[in-house]
């Protein structure tokens, strides 16, 4: 992250009340979600922003966790659109990882400028907004971009491990375009 982008955060909540523990007793039954247990979530509603950013993000819930962020879904407090617009949020605690988020953010901006230069369906998120917030007593950085729906992981739970085979030949069109894709960014 450049060091002009690494503004402080402005948060209409003070010290470590945006805060919340994660982790319930069931995520606690194994290793890697007692790990998660000792990081800390942020609160319904804690604000997030740069000092010169235009816009203010709002925590609205969390969507889930991988293996070195936590993922929000967002609204923009300033923005005046109705409805408001929802976004996601990736946030990464400071530490051994960090550079996991710096690495996925370069990537979103190279994809966006090759989508835009050559108006290409989408098949990845748009990067809207990035920053890197120490109001809290956890710092962490975050990416702000487009919300996309539930992962075909928990879409194939909710459909009892059964897609019709429209839907499998669909999917497997699109994932082969985007490996082309992929393929084509040599990432
Ligand atoms: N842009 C997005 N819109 C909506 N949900 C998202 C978005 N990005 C991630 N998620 C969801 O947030 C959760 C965590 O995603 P994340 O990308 O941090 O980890 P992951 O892909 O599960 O694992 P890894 O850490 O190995 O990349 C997942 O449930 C994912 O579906």
């Amino acid at each position: 992250m450049k060091s002009g982008e690494r503004q402080k955060a402005t948060t209409e909540r003070e010290g470590t009340r945006g805060l919340r523990t994660a982790g319930s007793k069931k995520q606690q039954g194994n290793k890697k979600k007692q790990v998660r247990s000792i990081k800390q979530l942020l609160a319904v509603n804690t604000k997030v922003g740069t000092s010169r950013g235009i816009r203010l993000w709002c925590i609205q819930m969390h969507i889930g966790s991988g293996g070195f962020g936590d993922v929000y879904r967002v609204i923009d407090e300033r923005s005046t659109k109705s409805p408001q617009q929802e976004y996601a949020m990736k946030t990464e605690i400071h530490g051994a990882h960090q550079r996991r988020l710096t690495i996925e953010k370069s990537i979103l901006k190279e994809i966006d400028a090759y989508t835009t230069a050559n108006s290409k369906t989408r098949h990845f998120c748009e990067l809207i907004d990035s920053g890197q917030t120490a109001d809290y007593s956890v710092n962490f950085a975050w990416i702000v971009m487009t919300l996309i729906g539930p992962s075909l992981d928990s879409v194939r739970r909710m459909l009892n491990k059964q897609f019709s085979k429209p839907c499998v030949i669909n999917m497997a069109v699109q994932i082969l375009e985007v490996s082309g894709k992929i393929f084509f960014f040599k990432i």
